[in-house]
């Protein structure tokens, strides 16, 4: 892993001296699942459950950033929801500093929500527009009851400046500032009580993007700062490169890749990865209008509801075989800090190499678009987009401090969607 992190103002930015795998563990979520019932009829009775996080396992570092992407619906939100105990778990559990928190009562996590935080998403709507920015920002103390040295105003000034506001808006209201001043304030909220764990959800996907720069570097210098250890929810993958140490990939409720960020980004091995990097618009200048083609997935994500069979991806995946279909694969270490879910895994070997023939869809499950026509009519983007509902304000705020609230794959998987379909042409005909 690299010493620096680097902003996108291309500055760098010292890391933890330490690697992230030598680090304590702060966080261990194992087996986690989180099913939403659905009901009918007069007596309610559950008819079927939106299996939102089904089953993940990941650990978090003390000091590290983990970033979480996949598209809009694959469970992200909920695991951050849950991982920090505003919601409850379906099954599975969460150690938070080697303490077992999946079934503690709101009274017994009172404590520990001065340790676990949450940024939210939408600025606008997170922050109660009747509340000054003290009152907002000083609430942690007041619901945990803790009085700081030199007095709330003083502190919550302080915060404001350290999160780079004026201590002169103590006074003043949410509307009077911009999305990005209003994340910050946020932020701060977030902080007030010196947390050790900080969960982002999308902290900068409502923002314009010349603001979501300053607010991901000013998180960053925050972690330095602060020994701060950050959750980062994100769909837009470029946010999560530049300050992640490490990245979790999910698709439908699971965990489908979890790597070094690095090596996620050089050579990742899940086929939904590579499609999601495929998405990525190149940030080099030199590399721009260099040849490379990027994936689309056909086809939507299909439902939590009822998800497919073996591995969920085997409906959109372009190397897809019978044993995706029949087998669910397991997470494992193929490559040392790269995790992967997959049988037929890219720059690995095979794990069912006897399996060879692709599934009729496969062929049909993905394009290969070169850049140049990209460029010219962006098409969807594989892995963009969150329409999230915005939080409601006082729910927002009190949740941030309270619980109140593959014809021949064998060995050398080739790098290309086409060319996979095109060698199972071959072998068909
Ligand atoms: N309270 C709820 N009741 C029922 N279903 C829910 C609830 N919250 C989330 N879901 C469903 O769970 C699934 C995962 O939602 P979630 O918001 O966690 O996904 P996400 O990856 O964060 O997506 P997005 O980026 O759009 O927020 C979705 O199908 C969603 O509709």
């Amino acid at each position: 892993m690299s010493e620096t992190k680097k902003t996108d103002a291309g500055a760098s930015v010292p890391r933890q001296a330490s690697a992230p795998e030598d680090r304590e563990v702060l966080l261990r979520v194992e087996g986690l699942t989180k099913h939403f019932p659905i009901k009918k009829g007069i007596l309610q009775r559950q008819v079927a459950a939106v299996k939102a996080v089904d089953g993940i396992d990941f650990e978090v570092r003390k000091g590290e950033t983990l970033g979480v992407v996949g598209e809009s619906g694959c469970g992200k939100s909920t695991m951050g929801r849950v991982i920090t105990r505003l919601q409850d778990p379906t099954g599975g559990s969460i150690h938070f500093e080697g303490r077992d928190i999946t079934r503690l009562s709101t009274a017994k996590m009172r404590p520990l929500r001065r340790d676990i935080q949450m940024i939210f998403q939408d600025p606008y709507g997170s922050l109660n527009p009747r509340h000054t920015i003290g009152s907002i920002v000083s609430a942690p103390f007041r619901l945990q009851g803790v009085e700081p040295e030199g007095g709330v105003k003083k502190e919550v000034q302080r915060l404001l400046e350290l999160v780079g506001l004026s201590p002169e808006h103590y006074n003043r209201y949410p509307h009077e500032f911009s999305g990005g001043q209003r994340q910050r304030i946020g932020i701060a909220r977030a902080l007030a009580l010196k947390p050790k764990l900080v969960v982002a959800d999308e902290p900068v996907s409502a923002l314009d993007v010349s603001i979501q720069a300053q607010v991901v570097n000013l998180m960053d210098d925050l972690q330095q700062e602060l020994g701060l250890t950050y959750v980062i929810i994100a769909h837009d993958l470029s946010v999560v490169r530049h300050v992640s140490d490490r990245v979790a990939v999910m698709y439908l409720g699971k965990m489908v890749e979890l790597a070094d960020s690095t090596k996620l980004y050089e050579t990742p091995m899940h086929p939904y990865t590579k499609a999601l990097m495929s998405a990525v618009p190149v940030p080099d200048p030199n590399r721009r209008g260099a040849k490379s083609d990027r994936i689309l997935l056909k086809g939507d994500v299909p439902s939590p509801i009822k998800p497919p069979s073996g591995c969920r991806f085997h409906t959109r995946c372009w190397k897809a075989t019978q044993v995706c279909k029949t087998t669910e694969p397991l997470l494992l270490e193929l490559r040392p800090g790269q995790r992967v879910a997959c049988h037929h895994p890219e720059g690995a070997p095979d794990q069912a190499p006897q399996d060879v023939v692709l599934l009729s869809a496969a062929r049909e499950a993905a394009e290969l678009v070169p850049d140049e026509v990209t460029d010219k009519a962006p098409a969807e983007p594989v892995a963009t987009g969150s329409d999230k509902a915005p939080a409601e304000p006082a729910a927002a705020e009190e949740a941030a401090v309270t619980e109140e609230p593959a014809a021949e794959k064998a060995g050398s998987a080739s790098d290309s969607a086409a060319a996979e379909a095109d060698r199972q042409e071959s072998t068909d005909q």
